[in-house]
């Protein structure tokens, strides 16, 4: 099926070199992906595909008994057949509704577990890229690519396979009916089936370009929404609103356009198929027609022949109609594959549970890094050591690589060389998910989500109590708050925390930490919006709580960064060590 889908796919791009493709990839291993998500629905499939078999025969049986009911109750004029007929129809309707219902469920079920397994894979890889790719990404556009492309992914892959066989299946029945009637009308009608083909492959280029055109438009519509409905106070402040309404109309304007088009497009592609079938039903009404007056043939069998006919040209139409989809599905795939081939830069080792807790001792040894499209090195050659359960101050200009610095500690990035250790174990051996749990970072840039404060206070470790999540928030100062709001540490806080100060977001991401218990805590800027008064009082805190544990500040204020055993300045990618020599480690061995 792979293969086979490969090659029609493979020949359909071959016609169309020389399109602007963004982005080509293995379709094989494409496919062999999309089908690693199929595989495990076998039974789910088998159970829709037994009971399209079912509702297509049922299907198929009411025009024979249409025409039976024509020919041997109303022309023979005999009102017992007649009355049996009618019964038949009634009960063969009845079956056939159930069985659609309950085949519309387990295909509803199907497709569903298929879409979210698609985008649960997706969205696992996407967890595991770097702040560098999202940096370089729109956030609309990965949106799109989740949302709407995964979604025709998954429609072509569950719906298609569905239409294709359902519709083979009536297809075959249709035209089983149609030769038992008339093989020389059947004929006539099979005439136009190559036509066909040949029409849609012919129009297939223009419906993958237009469709990929279309994508690339509802990106940028979503990525203009993200970017701008979180910043509406900013917007508003500098008066922009205008500006940013004509920029939505445009986006808008520019989607229509190529939704018109691919319309336009789509049109020719389904106009041209559905005349010819126009044409052949009239075809069949003259030749079939001639024959009944002639008194060659009876009535009830043109018409069933002529209700066949229609059945026939419908799955005709959606196997061919199939042909387009799997074009626009190509656009999608190739969309998605783009995002899952996307290389995981830091890789996971595996040592670090092993190692005692609560020792946080580090060592940099000869690390450079650069940022990806800089060629300014950030850090050039930085060694220094630090011994578990110290306090360090970084210091350095704006944009001197501090937060860097820390990312690398956090594993975010890698060193391009150099290495770094922690507890004496080289960063790349360790695992991640324990390594982050053991290292905690309040950043500058403090991440709410939509729950409560305690929902947010325990968002690093869910299994915290109440009375731990309590705990940590009178450590860092937030007492005050919790008197202030309705419902205490059970009030929501909103999209994003924006009814909070921004000392306030600051000390709930302390307490955040402070209940992670981490062996390493690092403080970056994480107290420059609350006054010098509460910021003494937390870091008072951070060092009772902390005592025998590494803790690392990163600040512009000098008051900060009092009474820390050791001083590591930044500058030029380099780093000088001042301060309590006690903090300071020599070795990987004085560890
Ligand atoms: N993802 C990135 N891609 C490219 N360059 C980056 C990226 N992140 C940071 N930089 C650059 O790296 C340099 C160091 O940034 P960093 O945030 O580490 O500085 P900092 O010392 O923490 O600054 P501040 O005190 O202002 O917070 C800056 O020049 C910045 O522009």
């Amino acid at each position: 099926m792979v293969r086979w889908l490969t090659r029609i796919i493979d020949n359909s791009n071959r016609a169309g070199e020389g399109a602007n493709q963004s982005f080509q990839y293995n379709h094989e291993m494409s496919l062999s992906w999309l089908f690693s998500f199929i595989k495990p629905q076998k039974k789910a499939i088998l159970m829709v595909l037994g009971l399209s078999l079912l509702v297509s025969m049922m299907v198929l049986l009411q025009p024979w008994l249409t025409k039976m009911l024509i020919d041997d109750g109303l022309l023979a004029k005999d009102y017992s057949v007649l009355l049996q007929i009618a019964g038949a129809m009634v009960a063969v309707g009845i079956l056939n509704t159930v069985l659609s219902g309950f085949n519309r469920y387990c295909h509803t079920r199907l497709s569903g577990r298929v879409l979210f397994a698609l985008r649960e894979d997706l969205y696992g890889h996407l967890q595991k890229l770097s702040p560098a790719f999202y940096s370089r990404r729109r956030i609309g556009d990965l949106m799109s690519r989740l949302d709407g492309d995964v979604a025709q992914i998954q429609r072509f892959a569950v719906d298609a396979l569905f239409a294709s066989v359902s519709g083979i299946l009536g297809l075959i029945g249709a035209l089983a009916m149609m030769l038992m009637l008339s093989w020389e009308l059947t004929l006539i009608v099979l005439v136009l089936v190559p036509l066909e083909i040949l029409w849609l492959r012919w129009m297939r280029r223009k419906v993958e370009r237009h469709t990929r055109r279309l994508r690339e438009r509802s990106a940028d519509l979503s990525a203009f929404l993200v970017e701008t409905l979180p910043v509406m106070k900013f917007i508003q402040s500098v008066g922009q609103e205008s500006s940013e309404a004509r920029k939505l109309k445009g986006l808008g304007h520019g989607y229509l356009d190529q939704l018109l088009r691919l319309q336009v497009v789509e049109f020719f592609t389904q106009a041209i198929p559905t005349t010819l079938v126009s044409i052949s039903r009239a075809g069949v009404f003259l030749l079939g027609g001639y024959w009944v007056i002639q008194g060659d043939w009876q009535l009830g069998a043109l018409i069933a022949f002529s209700t066949y006919l229609g059945m026939a040209i419908g799955p005709v139409q959606s196997l061919l109609g199939l042909y387009v989809s799997l074009q626009r599905m190509v656009v999608s795939l190739d969309r998605v594959m783009e995002l899952r081939s996307e290389p995981v830069s830091v890789a996971n080792g595996n040592e670090v549970e092993s190692m005692p807790e609560h020792v946080g001792a580090l060592r940099f040894e000869n690390v450079s890094f650069s940022h990806q499209g800089r060629t300014q090195k950030i850090l050039d050659g930085v060694t220094f050591s630090l011994l578990g359960g110290k306090k360090a101050a970084i210091m350095g200009a704006s944009g001197s690589g501090k937060s860097t610095l820390i990312d690398l500690l956090h594993r975010h990035y890698d060193p391009d060389q150099g290495a770094i250790f922690y507890n004496g174990v080289d960063l790349h051996d360790c695992d991640l998910s324990e390594l982050r749990r053991r290292i905690a970072v309040v950043s500058q840039d403090i991440v709410l989500f939509r729950g409560s404060l305690t929902d947010n206070i325990r968002y690093a470790n869910p299994s915290a109590s109440d009375e731990q999540v309590k705990a940590a928030a009178i450590q860092a100062q937030l007492g005050a708050l919790i008197a202030q709001l309705p419902e205490g540490l059970d009030t929501p806080l909103g999209e994003r925390g924006q009814q909070l100060s921004g000392g306030q977001k600051q000390r709930i991401a302390i307490a955040r930490a402070l209940l992670q218990q981490p062996d390493i805590l690092v403080l970056d800027e994480a107290t420059s919006a609350v006054d010098a008064e509460t910021e003494r009082e937390i870091i008072q805190q951070v060092d009772r709580l902390f005592t025998g544990r590494t803790r690392i500040l990163i600040s512009h204020r000098a008051s900060t960064l009092q009474e820390a055993d050791v001083y590591l300045h930044l500058k030029d990618g380099r780093i000088r060590v001042s301060g309590n020599n006690d903090g300071l480690a020599c070795s990987p061995g004085d560890f």
